[in-house]
């Protein structure tokens, strides 16, 4: 089965925050992006609200329920208690545990499996309490061992962290060990009973190569090259529609 696509909110509502306005609106952006295709929607919200606030938390999971049942939201982030009483709130089909600090401009690595196994342990014992998928970020490295403890906390996916695949945009020479090791990984991960998710600056260019490595990958979750996607070309007929709001023919 193809992988099935997960569209991250966050920029655009790193977008809308500039003002005291709500456009872009994430409702709507989200709506676009399910009836387009996607199969659900992730956020990231951060402790400092600055992309994603709380308050967009109940106004997807309605937008989910009242016109797309079967999508699924996919909430990320660090599972601090304010976190957890999020998820408690918001009922996410699946939640991605992810180590970052409040500080880190955005996500940069996987879980330390062997630091954190107790940890990761009891919290993913509370979120299948509330009826969530739950994965876990993880190291594109190619380590099983770290694999097989991720699987021992009952977690039921992985992520892959694709940052460093996604840097090599500019020297594609680069990205083949990369991507073996994306692949071991997940090979690793799928023999064990892991599934595996991918994310993290994915794009249209980079996404085939991914794909064809790991054909049984579960999902991706992209924001930042989608919503660039979506900007350049989306420009075109925006402009047609400003001009033609100037009163200009055509
Ligand atoms: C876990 C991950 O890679 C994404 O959630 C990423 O952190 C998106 O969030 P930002 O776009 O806000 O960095
Ligand atoms: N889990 C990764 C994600 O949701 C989106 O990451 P990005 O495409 O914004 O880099």
């Amino acid at each position: 089965m193809p992988a099935k696509l997960s569209v991250n909110l966050n920029a655009v509502a790193m977008l809308r925050n500039r003002r005291d306005l709500p456009w872009p609106s994430v409702e709507a952006l989200g709506r676009i992006a399910l009836a387009a295709g996607a199969s659900g929607l992730t956020v990231h919200p951060r402790p400092d609200q600055r992309h994603i606030r709380f308050s967009d938390l109940p106004v997807i999971r309605n937008l989910i329920d009242d016109e797309f049942p079967g999508a699924e939201f996919n909430i990320e982030g660090y599972p601090t208690e304010e976190f957890l009483e999020l998820c408690a709130g918001a009922a996410p089909e699946q939640v991605t545990l992810v180590p970052d600090d409040p500080a880190q401009a955005t996500s940069d690595h996987g879980w330390d499996f062997r630091k954190h196994q107790a940890f990761l342990t009891d919290v993913v014992a509370r979120l299948k309490t509330m009826g969530c998928r739950v994965s876990l970020f993880a190291d594109g490295d190619g380590d099983a061992e770290a694999v097989k403890l991720a699987k021992a906390t009952g977690a039921d996916r992985i992520e892959l962290y694709t940052g460093p695949y996604g840097g090599c945009y500019d020297a594609p020479e680069r990205a083949a060990p990369i991507l073996e090791a994306l692949g071991k990984t997940a090979d690793a991960a799928l023999a064990i009973g892991l599934a595996v998710n991918a994310g993290h600056d994915l794009t249209v260019a980079n996404l085939p190569a991914l794909v064809k490595r790991i054909p049984d990958l579960a999902e991706v979750s992209i924001g930042h090259g989608l919503t660039a996607d979506a900007l350049e070309y989306g420009m075109a007929e925006t402009v047609r529609r400003f001009c033609r709001a100037c009163g200009q023919a055509g």
